[in-house]
């Protein structure tokens, strides 16, 4: 903990390297005072094996890995994509769904799964999981989901993952296609992140 202006400040490490994620999180932390940090940040990460069954799962696996070894407020995201038809694949294994974590590649294998589906059949739906865990506190665990469809080629450049595919008919464009702040608006983890403030205040004041 530290100190600024007075105010005690303390330190919430969002428990991801993927960037993508820490810069939709800085907003809501930053301004209720907190410092966020991420783990590209930290000199050394414990190793977290990510082998739940479910978001839920995996993000309290490394949320609570993390608070136990650093003794830190700790928030973790899995996320992922599930698309219909193909019974809910990639899931939790979005990140490395064509071997390595390399969106590109993920992207060309999901189209290529998807190879003459049909516009209406390839509807997927975008999970997060939320869980934040700090020293003496039980783990504080939220969700956000959104519907869309995926699409045969990738349209825009914004955003990260999945993005350019996933597209949402209610404003006829993929999330590629918007800015951080309408994406927010939308997204399965704009929704996880108002569902935690719902809760956050009350958790931390405990
Ligand atoms: O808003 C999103 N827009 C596009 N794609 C997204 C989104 N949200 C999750 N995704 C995809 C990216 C990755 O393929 C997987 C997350 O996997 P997930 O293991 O939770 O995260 P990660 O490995 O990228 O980072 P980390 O484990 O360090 O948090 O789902
Ligand atoms: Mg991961």
């Amino acid at each position: 903990m530290l100190f600024s202006g007075g105010k005690l400040v303390t330190t919430i490490l969002i428990a991801t390297k993927n960037e993508g994620k820490a810069k939709e999180f800085r907003a809501f932390f930053e301004p209720r005072g907190f410092k966020v940090k991420t783990l590209n940040e930290m000199e050394q990460v414990p190793e977290i094996i990510e082998n739940g069954q479910t978001f839920e799962e995996n993000a309290l696996l490394k949320a609570e890995t993390l608070t136990n070894k650093l003794k830190m407020t700790v928030l973790a995201d899995d996320s992922g994509l599930m698309v219909d038809a193909l019974n809910g694949a990639p899931g939790i294994f979005s990140a490395r769904y064509a071997g390595d974590h390399d969106d590109a590649a993920n992207k060309v294998k999901l189209l290529h799964e998807l190879k003459g589906v049909p516009t209406d059949k390839r509807t997927a739906t975008f999970h997060t999981s939320l869980v934040v865990t700090s020293i003496a506190r039980k783990p504080l665990i939220v969700e956000g989901n959104v519907k869309g469809f995926i699409l045969e080629k990738e349209r825009g450049t914004d955003g990260f993952g999945y993005d350019p595919l996933f597209y949402l008919p209610s404003l006829k464009k993929t999330f590629a296609e918007l800015t951080p702040a309408e994406k927010n608006k939308v997204s399965h983890r704009g929704k996880a992140v108002r569902a935690l403030s719902v809760n956050f205040d009350d958790w931390w004041e405990k």
